[in-house]
């Protein structure tokens, strides 16, 4: 079903201001405009009736006169009009963009989960752009056409009412016909929005993994999966354009032939029976083609409505998503309580996490280690608030994690991921995104920690040097270096290291553990372990096994004494030393 028009208006300016006042001045110069529209109908029965048939050629001149008065009103009115659908345009296109992102930024982390970049693109870029047009064209137009429309009928009625009344039967038919043909393109529309979402995905993927993709030859696979995206959109595109074009042609046709024919017809024979007169007739004739055309204004304004009401319905989707609704709260203190904590993605049958329970005093250190799937990665995400448990709890300095907004959290635990998410800009601005304030020796000092300084000033432009798209120039070791000064930039009172030191030596790794140690007493660190060698020295160890805690204790507690523990051991070092012996 099409999203009534007022019900539209009401969702695309809830929570955006600026829209009431240009709107309403836009209204008023439809006003004008249609004053200035009527005013040539009446001169034009006055030239006809008057002037030809009734020959007072004096009033020929005030005709013309009244004629160049209204083609100045009008072209004055529509200057100062389009001054103010540019301001509605380009101000609210800003507002809504601004708005949506903000939305996509404030979703959690299961709400986002359900889009797709494709879709959250086309949303925020496409689609707001027709919402944005919406006032203007399905709003301000399309009432400016039914009401010229109505102001023709009722003039039309007052020249000769049994023509007009006959002549009004193909307005309904006209409707009715278009209003079918556009549910169709409707329905067509939303399966062509599904389609490109799903080619804009795979566009965003396969320019993302540029690398990846010349390093795996996967060129011909992806253009085989182009044409398959292709192959796709084609069909339903063109279905979509042939509904159109077949609306677009009806009112055409039934506006300047069927119409036409049946008024000369009509006319014709009213003036032959005498009921009518010529000059009528022909004053007649000139408006019902001005009447008819508004009704094919308004046909073609029902079928384009129907088209990009797809389009503004998914604005309006994300604008009613479901925003976290959850107190900020500024938390205090710096004990992580984990409390019987359960936790099952969607769809599975198994929990991830299964009745965690362990904690992590002030300036601790405590290191996640577990087989490949035991739920480590899991498990940092709770920490930082980032997804709702299905039981047990989070808590930091005595506050529950799931009853503060996630920026709570967030403003208390940097988290530093194995993949960091870097941007084709500077290493000044992508560290500066931490802190936008920081000075240039907060900087340097930073970067020196995470070992990456040395690197940096060996670059030409230092910290000014580009890094490319997603940090590729630079190796997997020095993005996550990177990522490492950003995070101790934030000054957070906890740092949680997601596998964010998998792709450093382990010299680098206890170096950077080293220096972090020194810098930061009294900071948590909750490390994801990959390499049990880099936490023999962290205060504790949480061994996961299957999303349970198989043990929590020192590394010389648990060397030797726990199974769970011992078989992580083994099984690295069965790894390394089949790898030495592949190597000599
Ligand atoms: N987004 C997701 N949707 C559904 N299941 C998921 C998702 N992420 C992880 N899982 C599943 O949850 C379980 C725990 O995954 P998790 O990533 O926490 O393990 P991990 O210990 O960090 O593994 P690894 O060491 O391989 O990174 C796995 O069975 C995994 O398949």
């Amino acid at each position: 079903m099409t999203m009534t028009r007022w019900a539209a208006y009401k969702a695309l300016t809830q929570g955006i201001e600026g829209v009431r006042k240009p709107l309403l001045a836009l209204a008023l110069f439809k006003l004008w405009h249609l004053v200035c529209g009527l005013l040539p109908l009446f001169l034009y029965s006055l030239l006809v009736n008057r002037v030809l048939v009734e020959k007072h050629l004096s009033e020929l001149w005030p005709v013309i006169a009244g004629y160049l008065a209204v083609f100045l009103l009008t072209t004055a009115g529509i200057a100062v009009s389009k001054r103010y659908s540019n301001q509605l345009l380009l101000r609210y296109d800003l507002r809504l963009k601004r708005k949506l992102l903000n939305i996509v930024s404030s979703l959690d982390y299961e709400e986002y989960s359900g889009y797709s970049i494709g879709d959250l693109k086309s949303r925020i870029e496409q689609d707001s752009a027709t919402a944005g047009r919406f006032f203007t064209v399905h709003l301000l137009d399309f009432s400016y056409a039914v009401l010229y429309a109505a102001a023709l009928a009722v003039i039309l009625v007052s020249y000769d009412w049994r023509i007009a009344l006959l002549s009004f039967v193909f307005v309904p038919v006209s409707l009715l016909t278009v209003n079918i043909l556009g549910e169709k393109t409707r329905k067509a529309g939303e399966e062509l929005w599904r389609l490109q979402n799903g080619y804009e995905s795979f566009l965003h993927a396969s320019l993302q993994n540029w690398k990846d993709i010349k390093t795996n030859n996967l060129e011909a696979a992806q253009l085989e999966e182009l044409n398959g995206h292709y192959a796709a959109i084609r069909p339903v595109w063109f279905r979509s354009q042939l509904y159109q074009h077949l609306g677009v042609t009806y009112s055409f046709f039934t506006k300047n032939f069927i119409t036409q024919l049946f008024i000369y017809f009509i006319g014709g024979l009213f003036v032959i029976k005498g009921y009518s007169e010529v000059g009528v007739l022909l004053v007649f004739i000139s408006f019902y083609g001005q009447f008819f055309g508004f009704i094919e204004t308004i046909s073609n304004g029902l079928m384009n409505y129907k088209n990009d009401s797809v389009n503004i319905s998914k604005v309006i989707g994300l604008l009613q998503a479901e925003a976290d609704q959850r107190p900020y709260k500024r938390i205090s203190g710096q004990k992580i309580e984990v409390q019987n904590l359960r936790f099952r993605y969607e769809g599975k049958d198994a929990f991830a996490l299964d009745g965690i329970s362990f904690s992590v005093g002030k300036g601790e250190h405590l290191a996640i280690v577990g087989q490949s799937g035991s739920g480590k990665s899991t498990l940092a995400k709770l920490l930082t608030g980032q997804m709702k448990p299905q039981g047990g709890s989070v808590s930091i300095g005595g506050t529950d994690l799931h009853a503060v907004n996630s920026g709570s959290a967030a403003a208390k635990v940097s988290i530093v991921v194995q993949e960091p998410v870097l941007f084709n800009m500077t290493i000044r601005e992508n560290l500066l995104l931490a802190r936008g304030g920081a000075t240039e020796a907060e900087l340097i000092a930073c970067c020196r920690s995470a070992n990456i300084y040395d690197y940096i000033a060996s670059l030409e432009q230092g910290l000014d040097t580009v890094i490319g798209e997603k940090g590729m120039k630079l190796s997997g070791g020095q993005k996550q270096r990177l990522s490492i000064a950003r995070a101790l930039l934030q000054e957070r009172d906890i740092i949680i290291f997601d596998e964010s030191t998998s792709a450093l030596d382990s010299e680098n790794e206890s170096d950077i553990r080293n220096e972090l140690k020194r810098l930061s007493a009294g900071t948590t660190m909750i490390s994801v372990a990959h390499r049990l060698s880099t936490i023999q020295d962290c205060d504790k160890v949480l061994v996961l096994h299957n999303g349970k805690v198989a043990a929590c204790d020192t590394h010389a507690n648990l060397r030797g004494r726990n199974e769970a523990y011992d078989l992580l051991f083994h099984s690295q070092y069965a790894a390394l030393s089949h790898t030495t012996e592949l190597v000599h």
